[in-house]
């Protein structure tokens, strides 16, 4: 008997409801326009939920609009403009499936057949009103004959086209789902893209926020092969809302957490999660990753990754990302604020003035211009810090493992012994490498200048934080400022650090990177490495993975596979790719030590056992089929 789709038009095939933005036309020069829109889409809302009777919702909107024939076109016009986004990339689906499909809709053929009829619906599936118009053109009402003018219209007019076989209906609106109610319909999908009525919402058999989630549900062709509302996201430890808006934009499922998560719990919510944003705190651990079932992405929001097993990650075929300069500036700003205020003993007068005392004295303050400002760790802070750190006169001196350019008049130090002993000011900018534990000790601090400053805003293990206490209780140093400390709290609240009550002292929590510059930069970069692999397949600056950069490819099937880097396993995947006569249009291959990526694009008529057998190929880690 086959199946039969019933759509509902207004906010379902498209974004809009019509007669508010004919409303916007025939009301754009009324000095009331804005009161008389709100009325009229109070009144839509009123008859969509059944709360009026819908006769008495379409008799007011029509006096409220006084519009005109003439008015129509432009609205059609409008209207082409304004289909659903998963209805527009499923075009092809309202091609092949033509004669099943319906349109059963309270509003008006006037507008409908012309907008559908571009979908290969023809008028005749079309059931809707039609207006009625006086001798000059004006719209003065509608036939009130038609039964979908009258309450419960739409459960009259499928009754009367007594379709055999299954029957879907897809709207937006509870008028929609009477028709399941009463019988005639055996489901009712509730279509939540362009507006959620929880009233439809609650009674549905399914709340599809797409067409892509519709049409996979009921495995019909389409133009993405994974709903993306079924990806999930998890996005912990505060992470810039803006993230949440450009994921939740590209149609993921996201949670956003403000705190981070300890391992069990951790391991217990990312079940079905595809991936899993973090930023410094998230111990994401080899159990963590072994448990996670659907787990696809780690993206760190921040810099810093060590906090990630990135071996494990891959063994996993788990790509992850970071931010690597996103809050680089930030940081070198608060390196730079921290110089001033330490030379000048700015904090201790400040504390002074807060508890009474006005101490106006130039004893141990000092400017920077001249002094002399060691950098330990010449990468991209370091680096930065040097040109900003230079055009206030200091004079720069680095030290770094890697051989680096010197920017500016900076100069290189061979030793870090040599950099400690010449420095007024030593600012620690090396990366989080668990080899750099304890860099800066007792014999490191013993090195450098009496009356030295130490800044630490790169890892909190990097200073061994007792002998630090000794070195400015005894006035070696004479000030110190931290951002980071080797134990942090999962969370906001107590937090103790032996570094309290010491004079000069600058302590903050781990906010060098935390401006709401930063953290928007990093909310917009993470996401699109997220969707450009989730999407595409691109590994494009992974930290743990082969890197590709894809050409964009349209009208092709994409298959990812994620596999050990063992002998062989290229010549199986295209022997089984030859066998099934595949017309393979792209292939690219990314490999390291560990894994290999290859990626294949192909024409999309292939017989889909294929997938079977690749995923069955020995030392296959992952593998996906995107189109
Ligand atoms: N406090 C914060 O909020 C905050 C914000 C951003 C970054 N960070 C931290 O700052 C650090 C630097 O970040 P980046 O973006 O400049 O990293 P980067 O990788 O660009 O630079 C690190 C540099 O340190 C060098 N290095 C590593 N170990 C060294 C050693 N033992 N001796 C000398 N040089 C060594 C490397 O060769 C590299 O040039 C990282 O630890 C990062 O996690 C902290
Ligand atoms: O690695 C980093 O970028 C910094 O340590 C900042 O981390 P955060 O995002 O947890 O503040």
């Amino acid at each position: 008997m086959g199946r039969k789709y019933v759509f509902d038009f207004d906010s379902t095939l498209t974004r809009v409801e019509a007669l508010d933005v004919l409303a916007e036309i025939t009301l754009a020069t009324n000095p009331e326009k804005g009161k008389i829109i709100e009325e009229i889409q109070e009144i839509t809302n009123l008859g969509i939920d059944g709360d009026i009777s819908f006769t008495e919702s379409l008799e007011r909107r029509i006096r409220l609009l006084k519009a005109h024939k003439n008015d129509l076109d432009g609205l059609v016009g409008q209207l082409k403009h304004k289909i659903s986004k998963s209805i527009e990339n499923n075009k092809e689906f309202f091609e092949s499936y033509s004669d099943d499909i319906y349109v059963i809709s309270c509003g008006f053929k006037e507008f409908i057949d012309p907008i559908v009829a571009e979908y290969n619906i023809p008028g005749d599936r079309v059931y809707a009103n039609t207006f009625d118009f006086d001798g000059d053109g004006n719209i003065i009402g509608f036939d009130e004959e038609n039964v979908l003018a009258s309450h419960n219209g739409k459960i009259a007019c499928l009754k009367a086209l007594d379709l055999p076989g299954e029957i879907q209906v897809i709207g937006d609106g509870y008028s929609d789902y009477v028709m399941r109610e009463a019988g005639l319909a055996h489901k009712f999908f509730a279509y939540t893209e362009n507006v959620h009525r929880d009233k439809a919402a609650d009674n549905a058999d399914h709340i599809t926020p797409n067409l892509d989630e519709f049409l996979f549900i009921n495995d019909l062709p389409r133009k993405i092969s994974y709903p993306k509302n079924r990806i999930k996201i998890l996005l912990l430890e505060n992470i810039h809302p803006h993230a949440f808006d450009n994921l939740t934009e590209d149609g993921f499922s996201v949670e956003l957490l403000t705190h981070s998560l300890p391992e069990d719990e951790l391991i217990e919510k990312l079940k079905g999660v595809h991936v899993l944003g973090i930023r410094s705190k998230t111990q994401v651990t080899r159990k963590v990753l072994e448990a996670a079932d659907k787990l696809l992405v780690v993206s760190a929001f921040c810099i810093g990754t060590t906090q990630i097993d990135l071996t494990a990650a891959k063994e996993n075929g788990v790509v992850v990302f970071n931010a690597p300069y996103s809050n680089t500036r930030s940081v070198v700003e608060l390196a730079i604020g921290q110089i001033i205020m330490l030379t000048r003993s700015i904090f201790p007068r400040s504390t002074e003035f807060h508890q009474g005392q006005w101490n106006k004295t130039a004893a141990n303050a000092r400017e920077v211009r001249g002094k002399k400002l060691g950098i330990v760790g010449y990468g991209n802070i370091g680096k930065q810090l040097s040109v900003l750190a230079e055009s206030m006169g200091m004079q720069v001196y680095y030290y770094d493992v890697a051989d680096k350019l010197a920017l500016g008049n900076a100069i290189k130090c061979n030793s870090l012994e040599d950099l400690l002993s010449v420095s007024d000011a030593v600012s620690l900018h090396i990366d989080d490498n668990p080899a750099n534990r304890n860099f800066i000790g007792e014999r490191e601090l013993e090195r450098m200048k009496d009356g030295a400053i130490l800044i630490n805003l790169s890892r909190g293990f990097v200073v061994d934080i007792d002998a630090l206490v000794v070195a400015l209780n005894s006035g070696k140093l004479s000030g110190a400022a931290l951002d980071v400390f080797p134990e942090e709290p999962r969370a906001n609240g107590d937090f103790y650090s032996p570094l309290q009550g010491i004079p000069n002292v600058i302590l903050t929590p781990h906010i060098g990177g935390s401006t709401e510059e930063a953290q928007q930069d990093i909310a917009n970069f993470v996401p699109n490495k997220i969707m450009d692999y989730i999407n595409s397949g691109n590994t494009v600056d992974a930290v743990n993975f082969p890197n590709i950069r894809l050409p964009r490819q349209n009208n092709v099937h994409r298959f990812l596979h994620i596999h050990e880097n063992v002998p062989g396993i290229m010549a199986h995947i295209n022997e089984i790719l030859a066998k099934y006569k595949i017309n393979i249009t792209g292939q690219f291959l990314s490999t390291d030590s560990e894994v290999g990526y290859v990626i294949t694009d192909m024409d999309k008529d292939y017989n889909t056992e294929v997938i079977q057998e690749l995923k069955a190929i020995e030392h296959t880690i992952k593998f996906r089929v995107l189109y």
